[in-house]
């Protein structure tokens, strides 16, 4: 099995900066969440952007769409910032043939209690395990794309 990874930012990948007091986007932390899993298949990363999904504009979403959907690859991830991922989901129905599952967090991987590792497993095991689709893989579930939203006030994703 060989997983492509795109990332997009969001707050999986938030790194805090003490000294500016703010949050910035760093380097995808899939690989070494990954590794962390001890995982038995291969993978490649290739970061698409590096924003929080709230700044995601049309372009963005095109260029994601697009370089899904020329990759020569089944099984794809995205992570992707939690407030619009659904929105991006939406934009990848067209793609046919491959399993598609995006995933993020509601903190940083960076923090000790994120759970970004736990949502990035159960990424996996939709991309083992579900058909060809769009899914999104958050609050301990796997939703199809078009059946889910995230709840802002609960903090968690659910069927809508
Ligand atoms: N938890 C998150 O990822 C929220 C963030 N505002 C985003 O959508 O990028």
């Amino acid at each position: 099995m060989f997983i492509q990874i795109f990332s997009t930012g969001g707050t999986l990948d938030k790194v805090y900066f003490d000294a500016l007091s703010e949050y910035q986007i760093g380097d995808p932390v899939a690989p070494e969440l990954l590794e962390q899993g001890r995982v038995g298949f291969d993978y490649a990363v290739e970061s698409l952007m590096k924003k929080d999904s709230l700044e995601l504009d049309d372009t963005d979403r095109r260029l994601i769409h697009d370089k899904i959907k020329a990759c020569p690859h089944e099984y794809i991830l995205i992570t992707h910032g939690t407030d619009t991922m659904t929105v991006t989901a939406a934009g990848l129905a067209d793609i046919d043939g491959k399993v598609i599952v995006l995933t993020g967090a509601m903190q940083p991987a960076r923090f000790r209690d994120s759970d970004a590792l736990f949502n990035l497993g159960l990424a996996i095991g939709a991309l083992n395990t579900c058909q060809p689709g769009v899914y999104i893989a958050m609050s301990g579930r796997v939703f199809p794309a078009d059946g889910v939203r995230k709840n802002r006030v609960a903090g968690r994703f659910e069927e809508r």
